[in-house]
């Protein structure tokens, strides 16, 4: 998978938050997307998926030399973030069976497999409002990890997690920097420090 981005600018109202950014991005290189608290980290991951538009510029997708159409290209990607809402209502084990019937599980992984390796096993029948934060961080982090889509898009991918948890996730990456295009949006070296290749936001500022 490859993406490519040509001179583009988003602005808020008047403000431009980043502009004339171009680079690419590619299986195989991880790339930290780095800069202070309201920089632009966040809204350069949701330009780059298609959440919201850009002003100036523009993207485009490929795997294996084929072109993807952005309106496409959400079947491509997972995207975990603090703002992404999960289904609360239902259990663990509810959540899975609805989540996977519009993405698909990593082949060999079964949904008992998935519990385990988020650390959810024991978990299945509680309703996902009765987690905490940490154990919906590591199931936000899973549904990227271990499903057949091509980007994996971490917006600070170790927020509310503890210790174990931190250390999970920084082995659990390493697992999938050689199948999927890897963008990790953070101020954490921790969550990053692997990653071959960085973005600056505060450069692209004018
Ligand atoms: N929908 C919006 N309308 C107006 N301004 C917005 C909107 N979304 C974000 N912004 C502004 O854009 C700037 C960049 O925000 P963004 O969330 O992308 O930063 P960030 O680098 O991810 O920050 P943090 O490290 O604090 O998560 C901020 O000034 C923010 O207030």
């Amino acid at each position: 998978m490859q993406i490519t981005v040509n001179d583009l600018g988003k602005k808020f109202n008047r403000e431009w938050i980043f502009r004339h950014l171009s680079t690419s991005f590619e299986t195989g290189i991880p790339c930290s997307i780095t800069g202070g608290n309201g920089s632009g980290k966040s809204t350069f991951l949701q330009v780059l998926c298609g959440f919201i538009p850009s002003n100036e510029g523009s993207i485009s997708y490929s795997l294996d030399g084929k072109e993807i159409q952005q309106e496409d290209f959400y079947q491509y990607f997972d995207i975990s973030t603090p703002y992404l809402e999960l289904i609360e209502e239902f259990t663990l084990h509810e959540f899975l069976d609805f989540h996977f019937k519009f993405k698909k599980l990593k082949q060999g992984i079964s949904i008992d497999d998935f519990t385990a390796l988020v650390h959810l096993a024991k978990d299945k029948n509680k309703q996902i409002r009765n987690f905490s934060s940490g154990m919906k961080q590591r199931l936000k982090l899973g549904l990227c990890f271990y499903s057949q889509s091509k980007v994996c898009l971490l917006d600070e991918p170790t927020t509310n997690l503890d210790e174990f948890g931190i250390d999970w996730y920084r082995k659990s990456v390493q697992t999938i920097l050689n199948d999927k295009l890897v963008l990790i949006s953070s101020n954490q070296k921790h969550e990053f420090d692997f990653c071959a290749s960085n973005i600056h936001i505060p450069t692209f500022k004018s």
